[in-house]
Formats: C-alpha cells, structure tokens, sequence
C-alpha cells in the first residue's frame, strides 16, 4: 500500500509546546492553522469543530492534558473540561481515561507527552489495519457510498471508513465513490470531498436526499461509515443520517459496514438507547455558510448523531477483527471487559 498517495493529512500537529490544529471550520476555502496553548484553547477548538471526528478529539484531548501539565494547571480540572466538550464520541472519554490513568499512576508531564504521543500513534496505525481488513470484504469493481468525514481529518491519518475507501481503491475492489453532503455542518461536501479529491480518487458528492434513489439504481455495493459510539450490544452512535442510511441499504439489498477503531467501543454501555445524542445548536440549520437561509422567527432541532441498531450492520471493522452481523455475545468475545 502506497500510503503516502493516499495518505498525507495530518489535521492534529503536536509541535512541542503547543498544538496546531487544521481548522476545519474553513474547509476547503482556506487552509487555516490554528495554535493551541492550553487545555481550555483546545476544549474551544472541539466544542466548536475546528479540530472534530471522533478519533481526532479523544487525540486533540489528551494533547490538551499535556499542555495543561506543562502550564502547571490543575489536571483534574483540565480533564473534567475537555471530557465536557462534546458528549456521544467516546473516544474522547476514553484518550482522557487513558491519560488518568497515567497521572494517578504518577506520570510527570514528559511521561504525559509520550502517551498522547502513544494514542495518536496506535490510532494510525490502527486505520491502516482497518482498511486493509474492511477493503477485504468488498468485491472487486465495487461502488460505495460513506456519510460524513471519517478521513485524515477525523483521526491521526488515513480514516476508519475512508481508510477502508482508500485501501479498497488502492486494491481494484472499488471503482466508485459517493459522498453525502451531510447536512448541516457539510462534512461530507466540505472535508470529505477535499481529501477524495486531492487523493485523486473517483468521486461524486450527493445530496443526502439522493441516497435511497443512489442504492435503488444499484451501482453501490456498500455504506461505509465510521462511528461515534458502539454500544456493547453492536448499536451504532454516528452522524446524522446513517440510520436512514442503514434502513434504505438494508432495502435495497446494499451492504452496511461501521469503521471505528476499539477505542469507540464502550462496552459500558448497553444499548443505542443509552447514548446521549449531542444536540447542537438550531442556527447551524438555518444558515448555510453563516449566511441566513431561513425566515426569521423559525426554530429548529438539531441533534448531530443518531443509532443504527445492531440488525442493520452487516460487518463493524475495528482493529482487532471483522464482526459480521454483530450481537452482544460476539461483542463480548471480541472486547472482553
Ligand atoms: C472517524 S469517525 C468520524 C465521526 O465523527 C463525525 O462527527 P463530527 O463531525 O460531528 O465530529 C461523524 O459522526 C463521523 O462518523
């Protein structure tokens, strides 16, 4: 595998004493970097989606611990207020746990800066696996469709769906892309469509409404999307849109794939039910691009994830292994407590 054809975003930079971040907000107007010289500069950055996916803020988290350790902060105030910035990934929850563990375990802030190094490089190395493992169930000549950005962007390189995207295009096995816009933050039109293009990959970008009509005409094989949340039962928390997604492959006889590394897996948590579903705030549906698309005096929900049941996965990748058709009990087996 080629991976520096495929591979050359790197959207979380440590640089020693501060973090810099590629501000997604901008994408793909402008290539903006920003720097972050605290725990709290980084909360902001993930509360407000300059740095977001849900790898990428568990990895952006734990660089906040280090920098709040080099400030001389108080680590435990550091911790409560980046696990608070966003709710449903847990990846976030489990890089600060990780992290914990390492100051309860007396860690100084050189040892700190060795393990957030340590889990933005387990993460890369983890979605090369991934994608070598999910690109193996795609049939040669394939067409896909993902939802959101689950690329370089998201994570420390290379994606969990999009890394399997990539690997099943390095490999022959898919021909065809297909993007969903994913309203309303356009991570689909805005990040994704920027790294299949500057992959040189084949790539359509649809509207979201677009999909069930995309998988009736049958020229895609598979939905491959990354995750939020995987509840122990196989539940899956990821962006909004995926379960309608799910419901409409499964009726048009096209395969569903989660991508996320074990560090989305919370095996604490049973069920899709009992996953807080972000909900963000109503002005990101009633403007596009800051500018106001609807009449004044309108209100709006906007919750950003949703759960696609267990039934409507055909396989979750993560690195330990494929699930096909996954249940509690393979889950159990797979991430044992
Ligand atoms: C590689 S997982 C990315 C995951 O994060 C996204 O959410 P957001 O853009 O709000 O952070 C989305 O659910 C993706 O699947």
């Amino acid at each position: 595998m080629d991976y520096d054809r495929y591979d050359r975003i790197r959207a979380v930079q440590w640089q020693g004493d501060h973090l810099r971040l590629l501000d997604q907000r901008l994408l793909p107007q402008e290539e903006r970097w920003i720097d972050c010289a605290t725990a709290a500069q980084v909360t902001l950055a993930i509360k407000d989606l300059a740095v977001r996916g849900a790898p990428a803020i568990g990895i952006a988290a734990a660089w906040g611990v280090v920098l709040a350790a080099k400030q001389g902060e108080s680590l435990d105030s550091a911790l409560a207020m980046l696990r608070a910035a966003r709710p449903t990934a847990v990846n976030l929850m489990w890089a600060l746990d990780r992290m914990k563990a390492r100051i309860t375990a007396g860690a100084d802030a050189a040892a700190l800066e060795r393990e957030a190094q340590a889990i933005q490089d387990e993460d890369l190395i983890a979605n090369r696996h991934m994608g070598e493992l999910g690109a193996s169930l795609i049939a040669p000549h394939s067409g896909v469709l993902t939802h959101c950005n689950t690329g370089s962007l998201a994570t420390a390189g290379y994606g969990t769906a999009l890394g399997v995207i990539r690997a099943g295009v390095a490999s022959g096995r898919i021909e065809q892309v297909f993007a969903g816009e994913t309203r309303p933050w356009q991570q689909g039109a805005r990040l994704t469509m920027w790294e299949l293009v500057r992959d040189g990959i084949p790539a359509k970008l649809i509207a979201d409404s677009a999909a069930a009509h995309l998988m009736k005409s049958g020229v895609v094989q598979w939905v491959i999307v990354g995750a939020d949340r995987i509840a122990a039962n196989g539940d899956t928390a990821n962006k909004i849109g995926t379960y309608q997604l799910a419901i409409a492959a499964r009726h048009h006889g096209v395969k569903f794939m989660v991508v996320a590394p074990s560090s989305t897996v919370d095996m604490a948590t049973a069920t899709g039910d009992d996953i807080e579903i972000e909900l963000r705030d109503p002005a990101e549906l009633l403007a596009v691009a800051g500018q106001r698309t609807v009449v004044d005096g309108a209100d709006a929900w906007n919750p950003v994830f949703d759960v696609t049941p267990a039934a409507l996965i055909d396989a979750i990748v993560t690195e330990r292994g494929v699930i096909e058709r996954p249940t509690a009990s393979v889950m159990q087996l797979m991430f044992p407590a």
